[in-house]
């Protein structure tokens, strides 16, 4: 069963529509990364999903339940935390735990929530006290509670320092391994990308593209990379030939169709230049969604 079905999600503040029929879903032990730009409705599909807001028009089911305004039913095999983590602060970091802990939660598995999480050595100081760093861990220490099947994290790296990043990736990756499903915003796309196995992306309140995280990077996005004897040469032949070229530090880059190399290779022979060396590479993912953010927004303005 799927841990997360959405369909045709809408979502309307006002006259404003913010979510144009949002579809997709998450599969048990999956990390999906949502992912798209600033105000395109991934914090919207986030707290519509763990109930902070009501979405119009659609269906949310978790664990196989749906999600209403009278049933929340579901909501119990989720952990999340969107925006900002939201602790007591007059409280320490183990009492914080303690209260949203529904009972279910042994005070073993608390102990190794704080390990796993890394907030042992401070969860006995009182919460106003933390970094923006420690309270998002403790959030996510907070998420971890009640044994959820589907952990919800709105960019849960703000604040954190490169080694409590690369640690929760660890973590989520580890949690994704036990059969814990993960839905996660970051704009640290380079994270993500080393952790996500699918993505949808959002932008303008749709869903653009939902793909597995392999052939989200795949062929049709990488790049191939021509050093010559002359580059300016090498470019002037590449774009004459079709090619959107561009110079980078003196190599000139094309995108990969899928016939461009015998194509290019052609080009630059024919133009007599000498070819020292040619390298493919694999674009990342921030390029391939920023390509693919370009490409929704011509379709959106001549629309
Ligand atoms: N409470 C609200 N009232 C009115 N409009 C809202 C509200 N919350 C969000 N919006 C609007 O809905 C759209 C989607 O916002 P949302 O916060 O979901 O985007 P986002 O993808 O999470 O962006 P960011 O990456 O900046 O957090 C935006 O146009 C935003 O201005």
């Amino acid at each position: 069963m799927k841990v997360l079905e959405v369909n045709n999600l809408n979502k309307k503040f006002g006259q404003k529509q913010a979510l144009f029929d949002v579809t997709f879903d998450v599969e048990p032990g999956t990390i999906l990364g949502l992912i798209g730009p600033n105000g395109a409705g991934k914090s919207t599909i986030m707290k519509s999903i763990v109930g902070l807001i009501d979405y119009n028009n659609g269906s949310i089911k978790i664990n196989g339940e749906s999600l209403t305004k009278n049933n929340r039913k579901g909501l119990k095999n989720v952990g999340s935390m969107i925006e900002s983590p939201a602790p007591y602060l007059s409280l320490t970091g183990y009492q914080n735990l303690k209260l949203f802990n529904d009972g279910s939660t042994t005070e073993g598995e608390i102990k190794e929530i704080m390990k796993d999480t890394q907030i042992d050595s401070f969860c006995n100081r009182k919460a106003k006290k933390y970094s923006l760093g420690m309270k998002q861990r403790l959030g996510i220490a907070i998420s971890l509670l009640n044994h959820p099947k589907l952990l919800i994290l709105d960019e849960p790296m703000n604040g954190l320092d490169p080694q409590s990043t690369h640690d929760l990736r660890d973590l989520l990756l580890k949690l994704s391994k036990r059969g814990i499903s993960v839905l996660i915003s970051s704009h640290l796309l380079d994270e993500l990308a080393r952790i996500a196995d699918y993505y949808v992306v959002i932008n303008h309140g749709r869903v653009v593209k939902e793909s597995d995280a392999k052939s989200f990077l795949s062929s049709d996005n990488q790049n191939i990379k021509f050093a010559t004897n002359d580059t300016e040469k090498a470019y002037n032949a590449l774009v004459q030939a079709g090619f959107e070229a561009k110079i980078n530090d003196k190599v000139v880059e094309i995108k990969d169709d899928g016939d461009a190399m015998n194509k290019a290779l052609a080009a630059l022979n024919n133009a007599g230049l000498e070819i020292q060396d040619v390298s493919k590479d694999k674009a990342d993912l921030e390029e391939s969604l920023l390509n693919l953010l370009t490409e929704d927004n011509k379709k959106e303005e001549t629309k």
